[in-house]
């Protein structure tokens, strides 16, 4: 089991030690003869971002699907705040705080950028369904604080000026943006990334690492999985390496830049490029 070491915050003696925000313990996936991902532990402690990094087919987007409950691992424990959540519905362990937003973007074009994220915040709203037929005041009370959450979403988001606009008028970059904005309306503690900065041109990247970082300064724990090593490098306070399917790394961005085993599978020449 790799043990991540931060440097610890003050905490009274008598605290109780908290559990990670997510934990890996062995987990090994297994896919039609292959193993994709094979004994793999590692621990995310609450409030950091962490990312997940390899070379292609590596097990990354698997590590993914199983963390989120997409496939059931083959052997292994995946706990969730200390809670075993292997065999859970996606829908269950988004409930229970862990979130992902997906690689390809999945905002509804047609509807306006406000709408967009209206509707994820009533996806998680309390008002019952005959609440919301019947339009009771419990229901207006509640679409009126969802409407002031949307908009204080937005400017998190830094689309606020956007918000009347058709989604799909959005740039790539800010279309991204709104994605994460929908899996942020679900309130996740826990934010799975997957490859944020595919396709996005440098300042889109720069806005969506700024964005990266506001989040974790919000207290959600991010875990990453991106080939942009800038990103990865400048916004990580830790990072997993795997390599065919197997854990080979785990350090601060600093120590695996220099990590001569991770510089032969995956990094490379393009060390010099992460470091820039
Ligand atoms: N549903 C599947 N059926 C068969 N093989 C699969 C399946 N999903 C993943 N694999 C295999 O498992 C291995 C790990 O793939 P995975 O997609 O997790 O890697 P990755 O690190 O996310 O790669 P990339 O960076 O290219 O996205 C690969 O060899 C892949 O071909």
């Amino acid at each position: 089991m790799t043990t991540i070491a931060y440097p610890q915050a003050t905490a009274a003696p008598a605290a109780a030690p908290q559990p990670p925000a997510l934990e890996l313990a062995n987990v090994t996936m297994r896919i039609a003869g292959l193993t994709a991902v094979d004994d793999v532990s590692f621990a995310v402690p609450a409030g950091r971002i962490v990312s997940l990094i390899g070379p292609n087919g590596a097990g990354k987007t698997t590590t993914f699907n199983v963390i989120s409950g997409y496939m059931r691992p083959t052997a292994g424990r995946v706990l969730l705040f200390g809670q075993d959540v292997v065999g859970l519905a996606p829908e269950r362990i988004s409930q229970l705080g862990l979130v992902r937003s997906f690689q390809r973007t999945s905002v509804f074009a047609g509807c306006t950028v406000f709408d967009n994220i209206l509707t994820a915040l009533h996806l998680r709203g309390r008002a019952a369904l005959w609440q919301t037929l019947l339009r009771t005041p419990a229901f207006r009370r509640e679409e009126e604080s969802l409407r002031r959450q949307a908009g204080e979403l937005l400017d998190f988001l830094e689309l606020r000026e956007r918000a009347a606009e058709p989604a799909a008028s959005l740039s790539y970059g800010e279309q991204r943006l709104l994605g994460v904005g929908l899996a942020l309306a679900a309130r996740p503690r826990v934010l799975l990334l997957d490859e944020p900065a595919a396709g996005l041109n440098p300042s889109e990247t720069e806005a969506f690492k700024a964005m990266v970082r506001r989040i974790g300064e919000r207290g959600v724990t991010v875990l990453l999985v991106e080939h942009d090593m800038h990103m990865v490098m400048s916004i990580s306070d830790h990072i997993v390496v795997l390599n065919y399917g197997r854990l080979i790394a785990a350090g601060t961005p600093r120590a695996i830049q220099r990590d001569p085993e991770v510089i032969r599978a995956y990094l490379g020449s393009g060390i010099k490029r992460a470091q820039a």
